[in-house]
């Protein structure tokens, strides 16, 4: 990828998508095409042809997706199925018929089997059940990297996966039923120290484990995977390191100021007991995190107090 290289960025309006153009034009790369979901529904197969066929990028970032937390993904469980299918299968296709040089496709840590060993190695894909909240968005993402895959062994196409963990950052979703659990702590511990409200609901026992990653990490690990890397086998990106929800709850509550209670709803689910990552793939390709959790969060309430306006 050279500096005047056509980079198409699907989902750059999203948390991702947005810390992929800080990343890269903070490297200097300067020829970045963009389309809103509005101007191009990727669920559309005969637009994107026409997309691909008019633009002909030369690498391509897949970060759009229909995205959410547990609750959404266990309820709009149609929806994560169709739009990720199709998202991906029209993107990678669309690249496949108009030569694009290499593509990215982001999958998630969700695509492991919910009992399989940790931390978490390329090598369990499909060696178990998946956790039942996110199964059809899991075998969505599945089917993202096997299309990589056969695009790659059929067509010679360089066409690549990385597996990112749970993320926060800049640009997250924070509405309370359809977003991951940071931006909802975010939000609901700001709220209630707002309004001295005396306790703050947080879903489940507290005891799942979960591994969290800036966005502005994962976007200089995907464009060092870009840059470098042209392997079928796909990469988990990560820190390595977990918390329990309950350490987190601690850390956000800690971050906003908030001093009164923490009571658990445990009629909401759990998920998986634990998804952390084994990143020793990336870390011998030579590519680590630099942004600790404490310092992220902390990052991550001070954008949100800027910009609680727009995000809520
Ligand atoms: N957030 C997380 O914790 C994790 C995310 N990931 C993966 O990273 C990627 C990006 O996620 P994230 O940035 O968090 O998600 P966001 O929800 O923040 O952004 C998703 C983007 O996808 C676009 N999009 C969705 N549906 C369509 C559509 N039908 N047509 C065109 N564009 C569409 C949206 O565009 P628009 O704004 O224009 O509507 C949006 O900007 C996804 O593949 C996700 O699975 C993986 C692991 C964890
Ligand atoms: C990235 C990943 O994200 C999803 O999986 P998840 O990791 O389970 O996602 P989550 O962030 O929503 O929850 C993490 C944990 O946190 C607990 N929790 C507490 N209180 C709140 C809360 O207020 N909101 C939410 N959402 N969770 C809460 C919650 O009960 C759970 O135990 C996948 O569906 C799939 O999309 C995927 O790949």
């Amino acid at each position: 990828m050279n500096r005047n290289s056509k980079i198409y960025v699907a989902g750059h309006r999203g948390m991702v998508g947005s810390a992929l153009i800080r990343n890269l034009q903070s490297k200097g790369y300067q020829n970045i095409i963009t389309r809103t979901s509005s101007e191009l529904d990727l669920r559309n197969q005969t637009a994107v042809a026409d997309f691909f066929a008019d633009e002909k990028p030369d690498y391509v970032f897949l970060a759009a997706a229909k995205v959410g937390g547990i609750w959404a993904n266990n309820i709009y469980r149609a929806d994560f199925l169709y739009d990720n299918l199709l998202i991906e299968a029209n993107i990678i296709h669309s690249a496949y018929q108009n030569s694009v040089e290499k593509l990215l496709f982001l999958g998630s840590s969700c695509i492991y089997p919910k009992l399989a060993p940790q931390p978490l190695k390329e090598e369990s894909l499909l060696s178990g059940y998946l956790e039942a909240t996110n199964e059809p968005y899991a075998i969505a993402k599945i089917a993202g990297i096997k299309l990589c895959e056969a695009y790659r062994s059929q067509y010679g196409c360089n066409f690549i996966s990385a597996m990112p963990t749970n993320l926060y950052g800049p640009n997250d979703n924070y509405d309370l039923q359809g977003s991951h659990v940071l931006p909802a702590l975010i939000r609901k511990f700001h709220e209630a120290k707002i309004s001295n409200h005396p306790f703050v609901e947080i879903w489940g026992t507290g005891s799942p484990r979960r591994e969290f990653l800036h966005a502005d990490d994962l976007a200089d690990a995907c464009v060092f995977l870009m840059e470098t890397y042209n392997d079928e086998s796909f990469v988990n990106i990560g820190t390595g390191e977990d918390v329990t929800i309950r350490e987190l709850a601690e850390l956000v509550k800690e971050t906003v100021g908030f001093e009164g209670e923490l009571r658990w709803n445990t009629d909401k689910p759990d998920g998986t007991p634990r998804k952390l990552m084994d990143v020793s793939r990336l870390h011998s390709l030579g590519w680590q995190h630099r942004t600790d959790l404490q310092t992220g969060v902390s990052a991550t309430y001070q954008d949100f107090l800027r910009n609680q306006e727009v995000y809520v």
